[in-house]
């Protein structure tokens, strides 16, 4: 037998919670509230006390005697008023001036009884001697033997019954979402009980947030539940258990994705391959741009991904999406190598995807191969003929050389990484571009990577399914089934698929449906609930949890010395514990691109005299991802080093007021330079500290000095109008820059 809370025992007796309370106190057994466990002895005993029903227990302290009179009737004993040693018993409990109280009726009642020792009383010697002749003496004792026996019974059924009814009811089922007030339900407390609970676990949520199932568990079980957390049995059908057997698997083509810095030949590569290896080998075959393209060398295979750049890879990846075998990299040999391009390389060493480096451009005069091998060294990337093991190969994709070299090298890198798939299996893929066409419907390009699809198929992709009514490759011809590493648009969904969604082939359209609102439901669930990314503030607690081995961080400063120096010093706080990695670092403002890889890479950006694009602040938030912004890097350290030893000091959230952009510039010899400024967002206002940016750097952090409207001096200024503005200590203002007003307010810990 389990543990019984005071809640459940009041309830089973149909008592209210504060009366068991007061009984376990009469009979010597302390409890705070009804939320507290009872013993099982006491249990018994309670129950016996107020029912009559079930086992009697076997010692009965002297101090439930001075209660018996408050207690419901019992049904009558043939020895029940052994009322002189209720009497005793009060005595011993030193309640002596009860001796005088007249003996009232009641104290005769069998309540009593439990104060003897019931066997006792039901056993021929508990018969007090000189109660009347012999033989009616005998028939009497053999009559309360009797109904004792019948009464032990059907106690004992009871108590049987009891307890299959209190298991069940002591047992929370867990089925996907459960908000706070249906687990309130579920165990019969009220939710803010439940609440203050969760802030004990340190979560937060109100009555109709849904909980995480295990923090759920946690809490129900802590509250003395037995918990049964049933799986989703349809998902648990997607889910392959079988390993595929060697002798299915087929090789299969490699996906590759074209990045690089912005003009460096991205699209101008990709068309060029394509018309080399695509078209010019089916006469008058039109491709079409469908996401994702199929090129043929040597009779071998390779699937182009038709959207270029780490953005458009990394949303993919943040999704949950690794649909790319192979990253080349785009080099202009004329240029070299630029910011976007060390972005790229770290977007792509995130992903742990093999990278080759096409230096492109090499027709034009000034290229020069040798300096963007140089310059890549720095960046680990060594290419083979100088001792390394980076694919290096020199294209041009406006006179198309070098493309076969390009093709073989990535035949060669796809051979090494033994890429293969099952054909013979229901298919799955991934969406890389999904539209509502106005004759077709939905339509979503996927790129199958395991499996068949087949027309007629139901599937489910994300939270939307439909079954498959028609297939068009990537040259516009009708097909009938799709294997691995196919691009295929499939029409027949109920609705617009978004990039990154993983698409299955399910048995029937039934169970496709019945997934699909699954999902819906969690997908709120996952809404409503935070994600437990990365932060500082709970890093302790997740390494000392076991959840953390790694601390990934995104560093952007002003300057390349300072990344340097930011990376080292970061990389140099690495402990047994955890490993601290900066996945990425690069000069200028925190951009879109940044948060994404972080989120994608589960990492916080540390910023140094630099400030986020408006842009990537929301993205910031909205995706959850820790942005801290410094203006000296021991903070930054101090802060990062605090955090994985459980030290770290409340947080300051600077809150933005507004942004003002300076447009004119009046020196006035007196007080320095006036700004004349214009304001694009929020407010400006005269107490706020502020900041002046250029070019998304911090170049002056301090106090304002006067904030002038016309020529009157004000406390704010709202977006869309002019106003002047003199810093203290300031004056190297120019046109363009930006003027920020922000305050510091300490974030409440959760
Ligand atoms: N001379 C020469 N010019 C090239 C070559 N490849 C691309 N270009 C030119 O470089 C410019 C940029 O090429 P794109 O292919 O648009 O570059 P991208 O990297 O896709 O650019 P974004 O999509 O804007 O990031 C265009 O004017 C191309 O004609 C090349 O091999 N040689």
């Amino acid at each position: 037998m389990g543990k019984t809370r005071v809640y459940e025992l009041a309830k089973r007796l149909d008592v209210p919670s504060k009366r068991i309370i007061d009984l376990l106190a009469d009979i010597g057994f302390e409890v705070k509230n009804h939320m507290s466990v009872v013993d099982e002895e006491a249990v018994k005993r309670i129950t016996y006390q107020l029912t009559g029903k079930g086992e009697a227990p076997a010692t009965q302290p002297p101090a439930q005697a001075q209660k018996q009179k408050e207690n419901k009737p019992q049904p009558p004993k043939k020895d029940g008023g052994k009322a002189p040693k209720a009497a005793e018993a009060k005595k011993a409990q030193g309640a002596g001036a009860q001796k005088d109280q007249p003996r009232k009726k009641t104290e005769n009642k069998p309540q009593a009884k439990p104060q003897a020792k019931p066997q006792q009383q039901r056993g021929p010697k508990s018969a007090a001697p000189g109660q009347g002749p012999r033989d009616k003496k005998q028939k009497q004792q053999r009559r309360g033997k009797k109904r004792v026996d019948k009464r032990e019974r059907k106690a004992r059924r009871e108590a049987r019954l009891l307890s299959e009814q209190e298991r069940q009811e002591r047992t929370v089922v867990l089925e996907g979402r459960i908000t706070v007030g249906e687990l309130a339900d579920k165990m019969g407390v009220s939710a803010s009980d439940v609440i203050s609970k969760l802030i004990g676990l340190g979560v937060m949520a109100t009555i109709n947030q849904a909980v995480d199932t295990d923090i759920a568990k946690m809490l129900a079980e802590e509250q003395g539940f037995e918990v049964e957390v049933k799986v989703d049995t349809l998902e648990e059908k997607l889910v392959e258990t079988e390993e595929d057997k060697e002798e299915d698997l087929r090789p299969r083509p490699p996906v590759v994705t074209i990045l690089g810095h912005v003009d460096h030949g991205k699209t101008s590569l990709l068309d060029a391959i394509r018309e080399a290896n695509v078209t010019s080998q089916e006469a008058g075959g039109i491709t079409q741009h469908i996401g994702a393209y199929q090129a043929e060398y040597n009779d071998k295979k390779i699937v182009f991904l038709d959207t270029p750049g780490h953005e458009a890879f990394t949303a993919m990846r943040a999704r949950g999406a690794q649909v790319t075998d192979i990253a080349i990299v785009v080099v202009a040999a004329d240029d070299g190598v630029m910011p976007q391009t060390v972005e790229a390389i770290n977007h792509v060493k995130a992903a742990d995807v093999p990278i080759i480096i096409a230096v492109n451009k090499i027709d034009k005069p000034n290229a020069n191969p040798d300096r963007v091998k140089q310059q890549l060294a720095e960046y680990e990337l060594i290419p083979e003929d100088w001792g390394g093991d980076t694919v290096f190969v020199d294209v041009s994709a406006l006179k198309h050389t070098g493309l076969d070299t390009l093709m073989e090298m990535i035949l060669l890198v796809s051979e090494m990484a033994e890429l293969k798939a099952n054909p013979d299996k229901p298919a799955l893929g991934t969406v890389v571009e999904a539209k509502l066409d106005k004759g077709r419907g939905p339509v979503a390009t996927v790129l199958i990577q395991d499996g068949t699809i087949e027309v007629g198929d139901s599937i489910i992709c994300g939270t939307i399914y439909g079954k498959v009514r028609a297939m068009v490759d990537d040259r516009g011809n009708r097909i009938e089934k799709a294997g691995p590493a196919t691009p295929v648009e499939i029409l027949g969904l109920n609705d617009v698929a978004e990039a990154g969604d993983m698409l299955q082939v399910v048995t029937d359209d039934k169970m496709a449906r019945q997934i699909s609102e699954k999902r819906s439901d969690k997908r709120r669930e996952v809404e409503l609930k935070k994600s437990a990314k990365v932060s500082l503030d709970d890093l302790f607690s997740q390494i000392q949890e076991g959840e953390r081995k790694d601390l990934n961080i995104i560093a952007k400063a002003d300057v390349q010395g300072s990344v340097e120096a930011l990376r080292e010093s970061l990389l140099k706080l690495s402990n047994d514990e955890v490993r601290v990695q900066v996945i990425h670092g690069g000069v200028g403002a925190v951009t879109e691109s940044d948060v994404m890889l972080a989120s994608a890479s589960d990492a916080i950006i540390i910023g140094f005299n630099v400030r986020p694009e408006p842009s990537a602040r929301k993205m910031a938030e909205r995706e959850d991802v820790e942005l801290r912004l410094y203006r000296v890097i021991y903070e930054a350290l101090e802060d990062v080093k605090a955090a994985m030893t459980g030290m770290l000091a409340p947080e300051f959230k600077e809150v933005v007021l507004g942004q003002a952009e300076v447009r004119h510039l009046f020196k006035v010899s007196r007080l320095g330079t006036i700004a004349g400024c214009h304001v694009l967002e929020g407010k400006i206002t005269r107490n706020a500290d502020v900041r002046v940016i250029r070019d998304g750097i911090v170049i002056h952090e301090g106090k304002m000095d006067t904030l002038k409207r016309f020529k009157d001096d004000v406390r704010e200024v709202q977006t869309g109008y002019d106003c002047g503005i003199l810093l203290e200590k300031f004056n190297d203002y120019k046109e363009g820059d930006i003027v920020e007003a922000y305050t510091m307010e300490q974030v409440q810990p959760a």
